[in-house]
């Protein structure tokens, strides 16, 4: 397996192995890897003939006063799953290679990136499409790997891949948990041993969710009221947002139909969690 922090490294292997006609599989991380990114190169395996994973921790999908700084890294210990998991090439660029000094440009997409998790990072979403467009044109893969947990984040990737005719299919893989049900986060570890515990509603409260469009409710309310009374039942829990959205658009919807997704973002202490669903009706 090769790591590399070089540019034109990775650039040199893609040329030579898509010259010998072999697909190329790319998924993007910010390492400190779990199940849920083991499941992303699994997946890239599966479907390619060659599968390249980026670890890197991305300042421009920060805000000013978020984790950037303490965002969980162990290099190392990535390494050793991506040599597991069969990875051919690391890529484990710096700050100063992808935005030195006299750098300028920004990828946004507009509308998507207003609601969920845009309405609380607001310059969350420009840092990703960013970071990813560049990441894409360094890898230029074939196929990219995402996982449903940030599912804002996949349908907004698909909108700029699709608007900026990137020759590029992304696919979204289903969200890994543990077996309480908490959807497996590099993030996780922050939370203390009550938070932990009480983090399983964040599931659990989809869970109910759920079986209530099932038994026919279809007021998007109901279900969001539903869903934040559950929540709430947890002292240590604090709403950021609980959004029904029309998966296209990623706008709130009145009536629950085609397909649509359940969103939720909760707080324990500093530890910011997200979960959803995506229901076709
Ligand atoms: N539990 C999971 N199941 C499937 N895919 C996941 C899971 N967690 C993360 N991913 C996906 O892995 C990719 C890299 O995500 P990232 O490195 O930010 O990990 P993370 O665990 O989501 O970290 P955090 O939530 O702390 O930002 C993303 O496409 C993300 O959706
Ligand atoms: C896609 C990504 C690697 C861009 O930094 C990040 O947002 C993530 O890990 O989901
Ligand atoms: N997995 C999304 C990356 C972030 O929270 O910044």
């Amino acid at each position: 397996m090769i790591v590399t922090k070089s540019i034109e490294e990775v650039r040199s292997f893609v040329n030579e192995k898509k010259k010998e006609g072999l697909s190329v599989g790319f998924v993007p991380t910010m390492g400190y890897l779990h199940e849920g990114h083991a499941s992303l190169l699994k997946e890239s395996k599966k479907e390619n003939d060659i599968t390249i994973l980026s670890i890197y921790v991305n300042p421009t999908q920060f805000g000013p006063n978020e984790d950037l700084s303490s965002y969980p890294r162990d290099m190392e210990r990535d390494c050793k799953i991506a040599e597991e998991e069969g990875v051919d090439l690391v890529f484990t660029p710096t700050d100063d290679v992808l935005y030195p000094g006299n750098y300028k440009t920004y990828v946004y997409v507009e509308g998507l990136t207003n609601t969920l998790c845009g309405r609380s990072r607001p310059t969350h979403f420009r840092g990703v499409t960013t970071i990813v467009t560049k990441l894409f044109n360094i890898v230029a893969p074939h196929n990219a790997y995402f996982g449903q947990k940030d599912a804002q984040q996949y349908f907004v990737l698909n909108r700029m891949a699709t608007d900026l005719n990137m020759d590029i299919c992304l696919k979204s893989c289903p969200i890994i948990r543990e077996e309480d049900g908490l959807a497996k986060s590099s993030r996780n570890v922050y939370l203390n041993e009550k938070e932990r515990q009480q983090a399983t509603i964040l599931n659990k409260s989809l869970n109910e969710a759920v079986n209530k469009v099932k038994e026919g409710e279809r007021s998007s309310l109901e279900i969001v009221e539903g869903i934040r009374s559950t929540i709430n039942s947890m002292d240590l829990a604090n709403i950021d947002y609980v959004e029904i959205v029309d998966t296209e658009t990623m706008q709130q919807i009145d009536e629950i139909k085609n397909k649509v997704l359940i969103a939720i973002a909760v707080k324990f202490g500093n530890t910011r969690l997200i979960d959803n669903r995506i229901l076709e009706v």
